[in-house]
Parts: C-alpha cells; sequence; structure tokens
C-alpha cells in the first residue's frame, strides 16, 4: 500500500515534492512546452492550499545535452500556472537550499535547481546507498515529508526518486496515483488484451513483446511503424533499401534476430503489417508486401490500408488495448493515417491506454482523443505495462528504513 495526499496532514508541513517536468528546452536555453508542468498542477495546488511549505525536486535533460539547464524557467511558468510567486534557487542541497526551505510560510513554493547538476543524481543506486548521498543527506533536514508525483522517472533508481522515501514518510501525488491507479492493475483490465507496438524504439518494443507474451498479458500484439518494419523483414520480407538502411544505421541489426526467436516463439500472436506506404511522385502510395521491395530510395514510412482494416477487425474484440509508439511518421500529414485511423479505432476499445509521453503530444497535434488513460510516462509507462516494478514506487511503498539525517 502506497500513502497518498489523502493520507497527510498537510498544514504547516514542509513537504519535498519530486515532479517530473523534464520538458523540451527551445534554442534559447528555456522552457519550449509546459505540457510536463501543468500534469502536476493538481498536485502542487492542493498541497498548497491545504497549507503547504513546497520545495520542488526535479531533473531536466542529462548531462551533455542541450536540454541540461536551469530550472528558473521552469519556476516561472510553474508561477504563472499555480498564480502564485514562485521562487527558483540556484542550488538543490547547499546551505541556501536548506535556509529557504526553512523560510517558506503555509503556501509558499519554491523550485530547487535541477538534481542532475550534481553528479550522483545521475547514477542509480539501491535506497539505502541513495539515502546516503550528498542531496538525501544535505536536503532531507530541512523537509518533514517526501512526495512523489514523478511516474515518468519512477523507473530510474536515482537519489531523488529512491533516497529522500528511505528516511522520510513519503507519499504518492495526484499524477502518481492516477497512474498507478490504472497501469498497476494492468493484469485486470477485460480481455482479449492486445498491444500495440509502433514507433521507432525497437528494442524497447521488443523487450515489451517478449514480456507481454511470456507473461501471458497479451493474446495479440500489433506491429508497425519501424517496429513493425523490423518484423517484416524478421519474416523474410524484403521491406528496401531506404527502410532497412535506417535500421541499420539506428544499429538496430540484431533486432532482426530477436524478433525472428519472437516469431518463431509465438508468431500466432504476432500481427505483421499486410501493406505499407511510401512516398512516389511526392504522394503517398501504398504497396501490399507481395509487392515489395519498393524503390531504391522508398522508405516504408506508415501502415497501409489492409493492415489498418486488418487491426481494426482484431480491436473490434478487444477488451483492452496497450499502445506505444506511432504507426508511422505522423509528421507528415500523408504518412499520419495510419496513427490516426488506428489509435482512433483504438479509442472505441473498453478500455484503452497511452504509454508514452511522445505518443501522447502526437495524439494531440493528430486530434486523436477519446483514450481511457494516456500516461505522462515513456520508460515508465512501457515498464508497468509488462507488470514490472519500478524502483520509485517499491521505494515509496517499502517506507522509511533509516533515520532522517540531521542537521550537522
Ligand atoms: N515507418 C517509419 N519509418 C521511420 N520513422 C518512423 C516510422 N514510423 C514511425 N516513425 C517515427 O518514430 C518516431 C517516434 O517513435 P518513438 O518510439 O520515439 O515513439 P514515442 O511516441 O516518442 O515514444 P515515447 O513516448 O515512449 O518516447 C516518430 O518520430 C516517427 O516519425
Ligand atoms: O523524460 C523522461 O522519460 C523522464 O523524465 C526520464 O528521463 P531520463 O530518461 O533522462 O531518465
Amino acid at each position: 500500500m502506497i500513502d497518498t495526499l489523502d493520507d497527510l496532514d498537510v498544514e504547516g508541513t514542509t513537504v519535498g515534492v519530486r515532479v517530473d517536468i523534464n520538458s523540451p528546452i527551445g534554442d534559447d536555453g528555456t522552457l519550449a512546452d509546459d505540457a510536463r508542468l501543468r500534469a502536476h498542477v493538481d498536485t502542487l495546488s492542493e498541497l498548497l492550499k491545504r497549507g503547504g511549505r513546497v520545495a520542488v525536486l526535479a531533473h531536466q535533460g542529462r548531462p551533455g545535452g542541450d536540454d541540461f539547464v536551469s530550472l528558473e524557467s521552469h519556476a516561472e511558468r510553474l508561477s504563472k500556472l499555480l498564480e502564485r510567486p514562485v521562487d527558483h534557487v540556484d542550488t538543490t542541497f547547499s546551505d541556501a537550499a536548506r535556509e529557504a526551505v526553512r523560510n517558506l510560510e503555509n503556501g509558499d513554493c519554491l523550485v530547487l535547481e535541477n538534481t542532475r547538476f550534481y553528479s550522483e543524481e545521475y547514477m542509480e543506486f539501491d535506497p539505502d546507498r541513495a539515502a546516503e548521498t550528498h542531496l538525501v543527506e544535505g536536503l532531507a533536514p530541512a523537509l518533514d515529508v517526501y512526495v512523489n508525483d514523478a511516474f515518468a522517472a519512477a523507473h530510474r533508481s536515482q537519489p531523488s526518486l529512491v533516497g529522500f522515501p528511505t528516511v522520510l514518510p513519503g507519499y504518492a501525488g495526484r499524477v502518481m496515483e492516477s497512474e498507478l491507479d490504472v497501469l498497476g492493475t494492468i493484469e485486470e483490465t477485460p480481455e482479449p488484451r492486445i498491444y500495440v507496438l509502433g514507433g521507432a524504439k525497437v528494442p524497447d518494443s521488443i523487450d515489451v513483446a517478449w514480456s507481454v507474451l511470456e507473461k501471458g498479458l497479451a493474446d495479440h500484439v500489433l506491429t508497425a511503424g519501424v517496429v513493425g518494419n523490423v518484423f517484416l523483414i524478421a519474416d523474410g520480407v524484403d521491406v528496401g533499401d531506404a527502410s532497412s538502411d535506417f535500421i541499420y544505421d539506428q544499429g538496430y541489426w540484431d533486432e532482426i534476430d530477436r524478433a525472428a526467436d519472437l516469431l518463431d516463439a509465438y508468431g500466432d500472436s504476432i500481427a505483421l503489417p499486410r501493406d505499407v506506404a511510401v512516398e512516389r511522385d511526392g504522394e503517398r502510395h501504398e504497396l501490399g508486401v507481395n509487392a515489395l521491395p519498393p524503390g531504391d530510395e522508398e522508405a516504408a514510412m506508415d501502415i497501409g490500408s489492409s493492415t489498418l482494416a486488418y487491426y481494426e477487425r482484431l480491436l473490434e474484440d478487444a477488451g483492452t488495448v496497450i499502445l506505444n509508439g506511432p504507426a508511422g511518421v505522423f509528421e507528415e500529414e500523408a504518412f499520419a493515417t495510419g496513427t490516426r485511423q488506428l489509435y482512433g479505432a483504438a479509442t472505441d476499445v473498453e478500455m484503452s491506454i497511452v504509454g508514452g509521453g511522445d505518443t501522447a503530444s502526437a495524439l494531440r497535434s493528430l486530434g486523436v482523443d477519446g483514450f481511457t488513460h494516456v500516461s505522462t510516462g515513456g520508460g515508465a509507462a512501457l515498464r508497468m505495462l509488462t507488470a514490472e516494478p519500478l524502483p520509485a514506487v517499491t521505494a515509496l511503498q517499502d517506507g522509511p528504513k533509516r533515520q532522517q539525517p540531521a542537521d550537522d
């Protein structure tokens, strides 16, 4: 059991709230999209309205990346979304950070600096060791409790995610709670259960396919996108040089053998595209798999209409559909058809779950909505959809095992 905000006496309590506001960053080094901030507004507003003193903890980007920046612009944006001042503190666990946290009054909110500015936050530790990091030992003395709302980062075993709940009473925020409610009970969702695996993260999709077929979670796995192309090659179809070179350039050549092993083991449960769409004379042109390969320059950019009809028939009988990754290059209108129609058909299934933050924003831009649940997480959602535990959730469930570090 995990405690939620319903179990927390918030008034006058100093709460460290771990959120996932890892967002696209513009050329000027500031926040370019606030969707992930909006997702946490309910949790933060509730804590503030109930008289909490809130210190927000979050990461942004990865060391070395262009998006590895300060959380200053995130704090500015949060201030607008929460309709109250939100200070940014340019450090995370120093004396100055502790002092800023201790100066909070009821209903005040501040954002501490990007946790990954400290190298230990970019390492994975077991919770006990994570509790001994500078971040946790430095900041925990200034906090009364810890709230984890960062579902999208819950597959990481990093100090801000597993260390704090080892030394402080931990609670799930509203985002975490609703994600766990839906994704944590995947084994109880209505059957037959269909997984639709598209997009370009082929190794992740093959991991998911193995896992859900081995565990008997999936009745069918429908393949699309680059994943579908890899399965076609594994099945002996020549998808042409352009698509094969793309797969090779991504370093996914070994995945073809894994896909072939999967087809050997569970071929009856795996559906492959029956036709694909390529660009010919500047337009969408569909080719049945028997008519492949296409021309040298013609890549398979979407599933075709026979595949769509076939997949839609399978979805008609489904109790639950779980989707991850687009069916084609949805960024180009001519190749958005597969994604729009397949995901559209999925909304008619009794329970429809979309895993993956990028997929979710693609669907918004295509105007497809009406799913039972759209997850805020990519990797975290995928892991839950295979019924695997998430370290940050396990740490919340286990509760504090060590004494709260005291001030020096
Ligand atoms: N047939 C295809 N050929 C080339 N690219 C494709 C094809 N189908 C889909 N894609 C590309 O896949 C990309 C998205 O794949 P990805 O696996 O990253 O999904 P995602 O929704 O971003 O996942 P997540 O939300 O888990 O990060 C898109 O940019 C899309 O253009
Ligand atoms: O964007 C995400 O998927 C999460 O914030 C986790 O980020 P990471 O993959 O850099 O750990």
